[in-house]
């Protein structure tokens, strides 16, 4: 049930992880590398999560072979690309790709800040062969530490006007938002909108520090709102963006269930919270998928899916201009 007449939003989706099978095969023949199977059908065991993960680490080691196989600055570019494609593909008008630029650089010791400035290039050039609109968010993965972050972050700065927001995201239980106050103060003073992965395997205390000291405007997952009322009221009061991803979430056993999942108390609670994938790839699934399967399973009427895409533009990270510009756009097609 996605309304034709809106413009249909994905804000929360992982360029590397969302890296096509048969790329990484390609990739893995080109750059003569080792893989674990050499036909799509073997590989994707590997590359896809195919029972739920018990937890969110392990859930991540699914996204390692994408970025394994980014041997160089090109490669970078046509997954880049063909994130456009897919998304164009699945009748996206507006996406947020995020993309951390340390992971994708490590296993074949690119230049981060090129690889920022190759993934900013074919996103340019996806947007112009598929006619839809993109900004990206640099995302820091806090599982590698402190250290590893602020290298993320400087190679992000040297191309700050292509970069949209910053985000947060890994192990959030091993390293909590408290590490990483200065990466976000120099983030906010670069003019970037702030969104983190938070309340996803950490608590309601996890979405608090993110909104108060690391100046999140937007909540990846924050599923563990739910438990405190006092937050979900701030939430709702303050305008705080939730991005919701429902088959992400059963698949990291965030959540046990689809009928046991927040989000419709969300927008019961009247929080702007939204539908998007999070890594399409990886999880098998794609924008389509969580509208019209996850989202009713999940117990939303389809007024309330409805609501759910209207926010997606509603925190969108574009100015009011831009957005009322996707919306003519949309109507006129
Ligand atoms: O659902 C998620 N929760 C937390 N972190 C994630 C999720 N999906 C991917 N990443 C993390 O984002 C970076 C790549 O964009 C990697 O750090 C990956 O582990
Ligand atoms: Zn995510």
């Amino acid at each position: 049930m996605i309304d034709t007449t809106l413009p249909l939003t994905d804000l929360h989706r992982h360029l590397d992880g969302n890296i096509r099978a048969q790329t990484i095969l390609d990739l893995g023949r080109q750059f003569n590398l080792p893989l674990p199977a050499d036909t799509l059908e073997s590989l994707r065991p590997h590359v896809q999560v195919v029972e739920t993960a018990p937890d969110l680490v392990s859930f991540l080691q699914k996204l390692d072979w994408g970025v394994k196989v980014l041997a160089d600055l090109d490669a970078c570019r046509r997954i880049a690309w063909e994130n456009i494609e897919d998304a164009a593909l699945n009748g996206l008008h507006y996406v947020e790709l995020r993309f951390s630029p340390g992971y994708m650089a490590m296993t074949h010791n690119l230049p981060v800040a090129g690889v920022v400035e190759a993934v900013i290039e074919g996103v340019r050039q996806g947007c112009r062969d598929f006619g839809i609109e993109a900004r990206l968010i640099g995302i820091m993965s806090r599982t590698f530490g402190e250290a590893a972050c602020l290298a993320e972050l400087e190679a992000l700065l040297a191309h700050r006007d292509g970069i949209t927001a910053l985000d947060l995201a890994g192990d959030e239980l091993g390293f909590p938002g408290s590490l990483f106050l200065n990466h976000f103060n120099r983030a906010r003073d670069a003019g970037w909108h702030i969104t983190v992965h938070a309340g996803e395997a950490a608590g309601p205390e996890s979405i608090w520090q993110a909104i108060r000291e690391l100046g999140a405007e937007r909540i990846g997952h924050g599923v563990k709102a739910i438990e405190d009322p006092a937050l979900m009221d701030f939430l709702a009061e303050h305008g705080i963006g939730i991005e919701s991803c429902l088959t992400s979430n059963i698949q990291t056993s965030t959540v046990a269930s689809l009928d046991k999942h927040p989000l419709i108390t969300f927008l019961d609670k009247g929080v702007l919270a939204t539908i998007n994938t999070d890594d399409p790839a990886v999880q098998g699934i794609d924008i389509i998928h969580e509208y019209t399967v996850a989202a009713p399973q999940a117990g939303l009427s389809a007024t309330q899916i409805r609501t759910a895409q209207q926010n997606g533009l509603t925190i969108a990270f574009l100015s009011d201009a831009e957005k009322q510009a996707l919306i003519a756009k949309v109507r006129a097609a």
